[in-house]
């Protein structure tokens, strides 16, 4: 079967960006980013498409432009945090090497902080982080092959969890 060779997922922060570029470095191949994907073709920011559109118009966006990155993309894909909440994305996902990366609350609060950029974060971030967490954890496990902690790790020690968990060897 074609397609990526890993399918980074995870909250926002987590190091899906960092990770993917360390581990497209290291595996030879290229790096896509499903949300850089979104803001390309629409021509906005993804906090613009949400106070312009609200959160369900992004969401279809987001649904199709996975869609078309797991069919075109044969190298690293890092997904959008939120993309595991469709159903359909998460059955189109058990065909793939997904590894979802993972960090506890505490360690969100600090690698995003109080951001505007990222508007599901805009107010009050460590209860939102709790809630996100909680509701996603099970979608995240159900999609993923392997869960990656990052607390305490760089992003090398977590590329390279990466590369053991699906047992992949460096070009
Ligand atoms: N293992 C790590 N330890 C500490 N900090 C990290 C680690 N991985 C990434 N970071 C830092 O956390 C921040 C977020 O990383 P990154 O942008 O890669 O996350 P992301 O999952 O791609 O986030 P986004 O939701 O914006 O796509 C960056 O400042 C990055 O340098
Ligand atoms: O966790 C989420 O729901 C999101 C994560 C980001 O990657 C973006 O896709 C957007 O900000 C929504
Ligand atoms: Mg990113």
């Amino acid at each position: 079967m074609t397609g990526p060779k890993v399918v980074l997922v995870g909250p926002m922060g987590v190091g899906k960006t960092t990770v993917g570029e360390l581990l497209s470095e290291r595996l030879g191949v290229s790096f896509r980013d499903t949300d850089a994907d979104i803001v390309a073709a629409q021509g906005r920011e993804i906090s613009d498409i949400f106070v312009d559109e609200g959160e369900a118009y992004f969401r279809a966006l987001e649904k199709a432009a996975v869609a078309a990155a797991l069919t075109e993309h044969d190298g690293i894909l890092a997904l959008g945090g939120g993309a595991v909440l469709d159903e359909s994305t998460r059955a189109l996902l058990a065909e793939h090497p997904v590894v979802c990366l993972s960090m506890d609350v505490e360690e969100a609060v600090q690698r995003t902080g109080l951001n505007q950029a990222r508007p599901l974060l805009a107010v009050n971030p460590r209860k939102q982080w709790r809630e996100l967490m909680e509701s996603r954890r099970p979608l995240y496990a159900e999609v993923a092959r392997a869960v990656v902690p990052t607390d305490g790790r760089t992003p090398d020690e977590v590329a390279q969890a990466v590369l053991d968990a699906l047992e992949l060897k460096e070009a």
